[in-house]
């Protein structure tokens, strides 16, 4: 598991490291790792390659000015451009001085004339320290000029602690009104003391390097495939990001002694005369997750059963019998049929997942999950962003970790917001980002197999965010076989979901 921290978690825990260490040697390691980043992914020889450093007035610029005078000592040409020329981290220039870097004090109205936009064209590297775990976006003006330019450049790009321009709490990029906001294109950020939660939204490559002090990780799962334990680990960090590993551990196959993960029966409510598909490809994705019986309830029975005979449909739930979990909504229709159906799923006491039209249902009677919230029953919501809105309208998803936060602690039930990065979080805040999957995977039919996917593990018995979080990556890596197969369309995620479980 990935455990991140916010901006404030890091700090406190490098208060200390400071206090014993002294925060040159501090910013010596952090330093040094970027360097060793740099070196690594350029191409050798070294010497006669060249970097260009981009330096802001924090510490963020102090790490990349010592970053450059280390890298000009294994023979690199190094040029620093100051932001602020007179408040750039003393030690580090005078560091990238005595090593014989170049330093070029930028103009703050014009910080990327032709020179230096050429400058960053020819570059073999450029490293980004305008911006770290100090500054919120969108960023200002000369340093999102500065950025723009250097992304433009074919070098190599390595971002310091965080690309300039992310919130390091959350991955937001600014206000979705403010136009395009800048970001630093990161190739790979070399991160500090601990991975911020922003990195899991928004960078993709990440080295994570220890400087000597980094937050309490808390209990680590042991290895054992208790979920609980897992879920504890989960909980007591800002957010998670699960790995193949994990998934071994909360997926055992059948028959590795985890009797309580591979016994569950799963109910599906999808499909309509409108969108037979919904409920074919729902029911798959449940059949291919788990070994098991699954139940088919609704309207669709002979296209699920012609096409999945193992599964056991009826006509309705009430005549459906015992399952563990129910997963409604896609495909199910918006009429007032569909909205009894849905009403009666949510007055049963089992976990309910709600998808798709479910959802649209639910943003019309949201009095249906409230009742549910206060008798203490198990709630999901798997929404895309149209989705998120009709239900809850008042949450922009501008900073989409937060309306997902918020979302779920007023409601009380667990919410995954789908997207680039899916993010899961449930009432009381434990929060997984999802990190696999191609964006091949927004295609139509895709959202009901993982539905399908995640229902089986709820059914299973994996805590709602853990169902939610460990169906999000299988899918995702699924979808990424699908991709590298040279497949398309949702039902061939079928075929891929268990070779995804590697
Ligand atoms: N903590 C540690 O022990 C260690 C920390 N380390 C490193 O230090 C980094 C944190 O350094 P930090 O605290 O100096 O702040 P930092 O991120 O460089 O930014 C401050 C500058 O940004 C500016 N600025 C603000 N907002 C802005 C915006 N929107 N757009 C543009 N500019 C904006 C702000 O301007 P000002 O408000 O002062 O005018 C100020 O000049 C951390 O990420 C890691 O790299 C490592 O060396 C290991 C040890
Ligand atoms: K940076």
């Amino acid at each position: 598991m990935i455990t991140a921290y916010t901006a404030a978690q890091i700090r406190a825990a490098e208060r200390v490291a400071i206090d014993r260490d002294g925060d040159a040697t501090l910013m010596r390691r952090a330093s040094t790792a970027v360097a060793s980043v740099v070196a690594e992914r350029l191409p050798h020889p070294l010497p006669g390659r060249s970097a260009v450093l981009l330096v802001g007035a924090g510490n963020n610029g102090g790490d990349a000015l010592w970053a450059g005078a280390f890298l000009r000592r294994r023979g690199l040409a190094v040029t620093a451009l100051l932001l602020q020329p007179d408040r750039a981290h003393p030690a580090g220039l005078a560091a990238l001085r005595r090593a014989g870097g170049r330093v070029l004090a930028l103009d703050p109205g014009d910080p990327a004339p032709a020179p230096v936009r050429a400058l960053l064209t020819s570059a073999d590297a450029v490293i980004d320290g305008i911006v770290g775990l100090a500054a919120r976006p969108p960023l200002r003006p000369g340093a999102a000029a500065l950025v723009a330019a250097a992304n433009t450049s074919p070098a190599l790009k390595v971002a310091v602690d965080l690309p300039s321009g992310i919130d390091p709490d959350t991955g937001a990029t600014g206000p979705a009104d403010d136009g395009d906001p800048v970001v630093f294109a990161a190739d790979v950020t070399v991160t500090f003391g601990g991975v911020k939660t922003g990195l899991l939204l928004a960078a993709d490559a990440m080295v994570s390097v220890g400087i000597g002090m980094e937050p309490d990780p808390g209990p680590a799962p042991d290895g054992t495939g208790s979920a609980e334990r897992f879920a504890a680990a989960a909980a007591a960090v800002d957010a998670i990001a699960l790995t193949d590993a994990d998934l071994r551990v909360l997926l055992p196959d059948p028959g590795a002694g985890a009797d309580k993960f591979t016994d569950g029966l799963v109910g599906i409510v999808a499909g309509s005369p409108g969108y037979p598909g919904a409920a074919v490809l729902c029911t798959g994705g449940a059949v291919r997750t788990r070994p098991g019986m699954v139940r088919y309830a609704g309207a669709q029975a002979t296209a699920v059963v012609a096409r999945w005979p193992e599964v056991v449909a009826a006509a309705d739930p009430s005549v459906a019998g015992r399952v563990q979990a129910w997963v409604i909504g896609p495909g199910m229709g918006t009429d007032a049929a569909a909205g009894e159906l849905l009403a009666d799923v949510l007055r049963r006491d089992e976990p309910v997942l709600v998808d798709a039209d479910g959802l649209t249902l639910l943003g019309e009677h949201p009095q249906w999950l409230s009742e549910r919230t206060a008798r203490g029953a198990v709630t999901l919501l798997t929404p895309h962003d149209r989705e998120f809105t009709r239900v809850f309208p008042d949450l922009p998803l501008d900073d989409r970790l937060t309306a997902t936060r918020t979302a779920a602690r007023r409601s009380g039930a667990t919410v995954l917001l789908k997207g680039h990065r899916t993010i899961v979080a449930d009432p009381h805040g434990t929060t997984v980002v999802n990190r696999s999957g191609s964006s091949w995977l927004a295609t139509a039919g895709s959202g009901d197999v993982l539905s399908g996917v995640i229902g089986s593990l709820l059914a299973a018995g994996l805590p709602p965010v853990l169902a939610a979080g460990a169906g999000a990556f299988l899918h995702g890596r699924a979808g990424e076989r699908v991709h590298a197969a040279g497949e398309a369309g949702a039902q061939a995620l079928w075929s891929h979901l268990r070779a995804a479980r590697v």
